[in-house]
């Protein structure tokens, strides 16, 4: 009997649970940090923003120079002193003065609010060492001021160990001042396409042959997962020839996964090949992604994903993906949302089926292309995985669905 999608998801994670820790870690620079996994909290070394500075290009005040009272708008004729240039460090603000200020620049002592130069009479900065005045309105203190440690102040947790590093985190380690940070090493896996029929790309492709795309297909996936990929090749249809293979690159792995030879052929290289090995092929109640290997070779954790191209997508986001999110909490799980159908859908009694879609700017999701694992060009018209559970068989247009954002 096929053995459920939540079943099976467990099973990975299982398979995978002594992954989770300790983890072994690695100081890298920052841009080769994107996607990786912070392995220790940061405190913020310094406050941001450092010092407190102006919001506006305009005149920095004292606001008790420009306060309502009975008889005026509260606006005053200010004497204009020296400008602060982003960058500079400025002279003490007088009462009874104005200094031209650029955005970003350091508050001088003394200002305590910012006029933006739309509000100034005139409302041009006059040229640097000509005496002149400006009149201003009345002004609250603070008003388009970025007080010094407003964003964060020194001393706090800027980011917790487990956070996956994407621009904004690396944007705020810069920010900080750091150039490098403590990532978990990634977890290493490798990747063997196997099929007598598949052929790199760039190759020349004789006839009856096709071109691997599972490889690509699965190290970007796993790329973007924080996995560290190594490719060996395609196999061939040869177990024996697909042991040296592996033998010859599993130093170092903590994961092996394979494509194709699982089902029921006459030359099901991976079947074959694990025949001696701790592997069970199971059906999983899943389509695509139905045939599946789970074991260990040579005792280091082993998935075999069926051929199919999407099937192997498929496989990697349902089981794979989810069970590393669980164990290391990176990568993050897949953003779902329930989206009305755009159209009609059928999908076999007692699978889970699994449909390529793109959610579109009205928030109905459109299937791309039918349910064969083979559709390539369609999954790459998508956004989206859409979610047929194992006891629905037909939905009609409008139905809500669950879909999983890619
Ligand atoms: N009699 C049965 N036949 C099949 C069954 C079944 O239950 N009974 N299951 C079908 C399903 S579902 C799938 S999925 C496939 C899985 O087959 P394998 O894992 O053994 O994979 P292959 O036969 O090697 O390949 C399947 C398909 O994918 C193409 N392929 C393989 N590798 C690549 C690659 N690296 N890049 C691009 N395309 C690849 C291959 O040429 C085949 O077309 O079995 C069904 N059959
Ligand atoms: O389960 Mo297979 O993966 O549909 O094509």
């Amino acid at each position: 009997m096929a053995r459920s999608v939540a079943a099976h998801r467990e099973a990975v994670q299982e398979l995978l649970s002594g992954l989770g820790s300790p983890h072994s870690t690695e100081v890298v620079p920052l841009m080769a940090a994107l996607g990786r996994v912070l392995a220790v909290d940061v405190v913020a070394p310094l406050s941001l923003p450092p010092f407190a500075n102006s919001q506006m290009d305009g005149f920095a005040v004292r606001a008790a120079d420009l306060v309502f009272n009975s008889d005026n708008d509260g606006g005053a004729e200010l004497a204009v002193v020296d400008p602060v240039p982003a960058g500079a460090a400025p002279a003490k603000l007088l009462p009874g003065s104005a200094a031209p200020i650029m955005t970003g620049a350091m508050m001088p002592e003394g200002a305590d609010a910012v006029v933006p130069i739309e509000q100034a009479v005139p409302d041009v900065f006059p040229l640097p060492g000509v005496a002149a005045t400006v009149r201003l309105p009345a002004t609250d203190p603070g008003t388009f001021v970025r007080d010094a440690g407003s964003d964060i102040s020194a001393g706090t947790v800027a980011l917790r160990s487990g956070t996956t590093l994407g621009p904004g985190q690396l944007g705020l380690l810069a920010a900080l001042g750091l150039g490098s940070v403590e990532v978990r090493t990634p977890l290493r896996v490798l990747l063997v396409p196997t099929g007598d029929e598949v052929v790199e790309p760039g190759e020349a492709l004789p006839p009856g042959k096709i071109y691997d795309s599972n490889g690509t297909l699965l190290e970007a996936a796993m790329a973007q997962a924080g996995l560290h990929v190594t490719r060996a090749g395609v196999s061939g249809d040869d177990p024996s020839a697909l042991l040296d293979l592996l033998r010859s690159h599993t130093g170092g792995v903590d994961l092996v996964v394979s494509t194709g030879g699982v089902s029921k052929g006459a030359y099901e290289v991976v079947r074959q090949a694990m025949d001696s090995q701790p592997v069970e092929f199971v059906s999983v109640a899943m389509q695509p992604g139905g045939p599946q290997g789970i074991g260990t070779f040579d005792d280091v954790p082993f998935l075999g994903f069926p051929g199919n191209p999407v099937s192997c997508l498929v496989s990697f986001e349902m089981f794979l993906r989810p069970a590393l999110t669980a164990l290391l909490g990176s990568p993050a799980a897949r953003i779902t949302l329930r989206a009305p159908l755009a159209e009609h859908l059928t999908s076999p009694a007692g699978k889970h089926q699994v449909r390529r879609g793109t959610v579109l700017p009205d928030g109905t999701v459109r299937l791309e292309g039918g349910p064969g694992s083979h559709l390539i060009h369609a999954l790459a018209n998508s956004n989206a995985l859409v979610q047929v559970p194992e006891d629905v068989t037909e939905l009609e247009a409008g139905a809500e669905v669950e879909v999983w954002m890619l």
